[in-house]
């Protein structure tokens, strides 16, 4: 008998860079995700379904055991800490950086520091290693605007063009970690379903494979 698997995903990049490679491991949705408000989508494999949530949602849920498998960000597993997962494969997608910034030009603050950012675990870390004294600041988004209206000295943010930091007179300063999505995998599905999950990891490694080739 077939072992189903539930695979969770965030609308946007993710999705859409997710589903050419599930496609090419015969897995596609019946109907058009982004268009519809609908969370949870059948696919062209009669065992595989898809759930859509936030970003910062898909570590939970596959942790918990909601979800098998999921797609996330680098970036969200370092905030959220990836112990409770697997974190089998790189996909090679939504590829960018985690910076600091700060605005241009600007002498580097002395004592306290004030960083804003919505990743407030890795940023405690980051300045915890360096043995800098910092005050984070919680922000869910459009941190950008936080130097700017002096909430705070730098931000710790996702990179990749550089347009948004300059188009708000920021640069980038220190990298912390490249980033690039990577598959989840609940522990105890890993093991009760490991036969199908293996085969499904082998398949999208084989077309991350072909696409960076
Ligand atoms: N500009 C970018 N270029 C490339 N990859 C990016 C970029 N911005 C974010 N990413 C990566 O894509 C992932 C998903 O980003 P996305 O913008 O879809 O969600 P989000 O807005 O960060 O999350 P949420 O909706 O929960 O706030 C991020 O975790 C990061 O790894
Ligand atoms: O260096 P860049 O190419 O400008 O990319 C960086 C931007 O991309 C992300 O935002 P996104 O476009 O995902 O919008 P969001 O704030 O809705 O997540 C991130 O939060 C930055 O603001």
């Amino acid at each position: 008998m077939s072992q189903s698997l539930t695979i969770a995903l965030s609308k946007g990049r993710i999705l859409d860079d997710t589903l050419p490679l599930l496609k090419e491991a015969g897995i596609e949705p019946t109907e058009d995700l982004e268009k519809s408000r609908k969370l949870i989508f059948p696919t062209t494999d009669p065992n595989v379904r898809l759930l859509i949530v936030r970003a910062t949602d898909v570590p939970t849920y596959v942790e918990h055991g909601a979800a098998d498998l999921g797609v996330a960000g680098k970036d969200v597993l370092m905030e959220y800490g990836s112990q409770g997962l697997y974190e089998p494969l790189d996909l090679k997608i939504a590829v960018c950086k985690l910076m600091t910034a700060g605005p241009v030009d600007a002498p580097e603050p002395t004592g306290r520091l004030k960083v804003a950012t919505k990743f407030v675990n890795v940023a405690r870390r980051y300045y915890a290693e360096q043995g800098r004294q910092v005050d984070v600041i919680k922000l869910y988004g459009s941190m950008e605007l936080a130097p700017l209206v002096g909430l705070a000295d730098k931000i710790i943010d996702v990179v990749d063009t550089g347009n948004t930091l300059k188009a708000n007179g920021l640069e980038p300063q220190e990298l912390i970690a490249h980033i690039s999505s990577r598959l989840i995998v609940n522990k105890a599905s890993m093991k009760m379903k490991h036969a199908r999950i293996k085969r499904l990891i082998d398949q999208l490694a084989e077309a991350v494979e072909r696409r960076n080739a």
